[in-house]
């Protein structure tokens, strides 16, 4: 992770005077992370998917500003932060990127470790540091070890991974009919191997798989409408993971690539992609809590860790009519109420 300063001014034809951002600029695994620390308008709302919701509709302007060209470029990446409203939260941050708002990040959940130990917004503490980040998809823990007074390397638990259709056939503009997995780290993502689209990512060139995924992203949000256990503000495609399919359980890292938003691609492994890939193999027995696996970025080759921590549940949900809560178990499936699921 590297860090930088920038001070933005900038006014737009509804606002003056001009508005003066500060941000904090990191990375991880090589994806930026533009934290914005101070010099945004007010944000309203109660719940953190409120305040997300009213940014979305009334500061979009100052994404756009931080995001895009001059100051950001296509792949750039925001993070504001914001008062959280959960009880245990330490802080509290809404993400963005060149098209809008996601609900959760895992590389920027890990350059806010460091930041906010680095920082002093937590207390730091060796030989870790814990902290609870609220995201709009809900709170993420996370531990930054902390050794002769300089942060290190950063793991945390995500909300339940989920997986919400397994095999999933899509038509494919100029690729024809190809399967996907779909599930949830977070955020959802539909994941293929590199193969079903007459590619390898170990040679593939990044516009390639940036031009493979989109329409795939395109085609799986016209055919299978999602739900979220929780909120419907939740249940949105995200992207699509192109991986290198090498998911049965092997010591070395296994590639992908993450197309998100407007066709941006991660330079990280995607820690919310990670753990939804992980639920994948979970379900399919590929993965227990006893094995930990490697996931490299197949941009840049930065790695990330996953594994599975424990079985849980999540919300309110029918199964078969039965009522109940949402059981995140490897065998079973799971319905909610008012959700189609089609695996
Ligand atoms: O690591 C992640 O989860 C994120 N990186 C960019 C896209 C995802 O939000």
């Amino acid at each position: 992770m590297a860090e930088s300063k920038l001070q933005a001014t900038f006014s737009d034809s509804k606002s003056s005077p001009a508005f003066v951002i500060k941000t904090v600029e990191m990375h991880t695994g090589g994806h930026p992370l533009r934290i914005i620390t101070d010099g945004y308008p007010k944000i309203e709302g109660k719940t953190i998917l409120e305040k997300r919701a009213y940014v979305r509709d009334n500061l979009d302007v100052f994404r756009k500003r931080l995001m895009w060209e001059p100051r950001g470029h296509y792949d750039m990446y925001g993070a504001m932060l914001v008062d959280p409203d959960y009880k245990g939260a330490d802080i509290g941050v809404l993400f963005m990127h060149n098209e809008g708002y996601s609900t959760m990040c895992g590389h920027a959940c890990i350059a806010l470790g460091r930041y906010a130990v680095d920082k002093g917004v937590v207390p730091a503490k060796s030989p870790q540091t814990e902290l609870v980040i609220q995201c709009p998809t809900g709170p993420v823990k996370v531990w930054v070890d902390y050794q002769d007074g300089k942060s290190g390397r950063v793991r945390f638990h995500s909300v339940p991974a989920f997986v919400f259709a397994l095999d999933q056939e899509v038509d494919v503009p100029n690729y024809g009919r190809v399967k996907v997995d779909i599930a949830y780290g977070g955020a959802f993502y539909a994941f293929l191997p590199d193969r079903s689209l007459g590619l390898d990512l170990r040679t593939a060139p990044i516009h390639a798989v940036r031009n493979a995924a989109t329409p795939v992203t395109e085609a799986v949000k016209k055919a299978v409408p999602l739900c979220h256990p929780e909120h419907p503000d939740l249940a949105f495609l995200y992207g699509t993971t192109i991986t290198d399919g090498r998911d049965e359980y092997d010591p070395t890292p296994t590639a992908n690539t993450c197309v998100f938003g407007d066709a941006s691609v991660d330079r990280s492994p995607t820690g919310s992609g990670v753990t939804a890939r992980v639920a994948i193999q979970y379900r399919r027995g590929q993965i227990d809590p006893s094995k930990e696996r490697q996931f490299a970025s197949g941009n840049t080759g930065s790695v990330m860790t996953g594994r599975p921590v424990r079985e849980t549940t999540w919300g309110e949900f029918d199964r078969r009519g039965s009522g109940g809560k949402l059981v995140l178990h490897r065998n079973r499936r799971v319905y909610w109420k008012g959700c189609q699921y089609p695996a």
